[in-house]
């Protein structure tokens, strides 16, 4: 399971928790502006916008699982296994394969208006990286400040879905996801008054009694609407470490434990990173399953017109402050 949230106060973030049972072995990685992207049905772009993203490097490409660009658009793959399905290269088209659909995007797209009209045009392939690396059945984010988005490529086609919540998980798709937030428009920060029996003398015993019903399981659908409704309700300060600060306690919401997510053969799924990007300044800071000190990247503190990837290992391992 994973889930992606879209946040802004001053800035704009947006960022994703990766569950999973093993990691690809990820790194932080930074594409800068002409590192030559090969794209497998549309060429070679040589110089295009520089990135920032988690990603596993694979013969020197960067296989991005979420990323931002330059420009402050900010896009994640999440997995949508059984309904995810891709095409075969069609002639009329740009055709895209799928695990290029963040590079194709983020290396030319300065706004959200550029990236509809992008997608106009492509067809998400299924063309694998490697044999070793098939197809990852997929949907995706993408957003800026002003405008967000869900893609799903499925047996009819790309469909293209307004994503007013900013907020993303797995299975079922995006419109049936949108459309269970109705089962749960009654929750509210505030106290709840008693419609139930007027008549009946009904009482709070307890703060935060307006949440009642908010779903607390790991299941995609409910994950949900937990991100939705503490992202609808968040309230921070306009300051950067405010704004991640609360950032982290939205996607901390949809946290995945060792243990309570059983996949068999004794293992399990567990959030492995919890990313969360200013996508109008280009810093990517991140946590991970044993780590919660935030570390941070910033994309504006390297030599952005270069030719070569910049890696950066995920730090692993808790940093305990000691105060005696
Ligand atoms: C496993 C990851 C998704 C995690 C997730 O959504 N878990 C939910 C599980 S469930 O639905 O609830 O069962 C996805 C997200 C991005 C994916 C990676 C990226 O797409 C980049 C490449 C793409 C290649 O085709 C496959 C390897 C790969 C390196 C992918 C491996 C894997 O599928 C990743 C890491």
């Amino acid at each position: 399971m994973c889930t992606a949230a879209t946040y802004r106060t001053k800035d704009f973030y947006i960022g994703r928790t990766l569950d999973y049972e093993f990691s690809y072995g990820d790194e932080i990685t930074i594409t800068p502006r002409h590192y030559p992207f090969p794209f497998r049905h549309m060429g070679m772009r040589e110089s295009h916008y520089a990135m920032i993203g988690m990603a596993h490097v694979a013969a020197d490409y960067p296989l991005y699982y979420d990323a931002v660009n330059e420009k402050g658009i900010g896009m994640a793959g999440l997995n949508f296994v059984g309904n995810a399905a891709y095409q075969s290269v069609k002639p009329d088209r740009e055709n895209v394969a799928q695990f290029e659909f963040i590079p194709w995007v983020l290396s030319q797209c300065a706004s959200m208006t550029e990236v509809r009209e992008l997608l106009s045009r492509m067809n998400l392939t299924g063309t694998p990286f490697s044999e070793q690396l098939p197809a990852a059945g997929l949907h995706w984010i993408i957003a800026d400040a002003s405008d967000c988005i869900t893609v799903e490529s499925m047996a009819d086609g790309l469909r293209i879905h307004d994503n007013p919540v900013g907020i993303l998980t797995n299975n079922p798709p995006f419109e049936t996801q949108m459309f269970q937030l109705s089962n749960y428009m009654s929750l509210s920060p505030k106290q709840p008054q008693n419609t139930f029996a007027p008549e009946l003398s009904l009482g709070t015993y307890s703060r935060g009694m307006g949440t009642i019903g908010l779903p607390g399981d790991l299941s995609s659908a409910s994950r949900f609407v937990r991100a939705a409704f503490v992202k609808a309700n968040s309230i921070s300060g306009d300051s950067e470490a405010e704004s991640v600060s609360q950032f982290f306690h939205i996607l901390g919401s949809v946290d995945q434990p060792r243990g309570c997510c059983d996949v068999g053969e004794g293992k399990y799924e567990i959030t492995l990173y919890t990313s969360c990007c200013n996508a109008t300044r280009g810093i990517y800071y991140y946590t991970t399953y044993e780590n919660h000190q935030i570390t941070a990247v910033d994309m504006h503190r390297v030599e952005l017109d270069g030719r070569e990837l910049i890696r950066y290992e995920v730090i692993q391992g808790e940093q305990i402050r000691w105060e005696n």
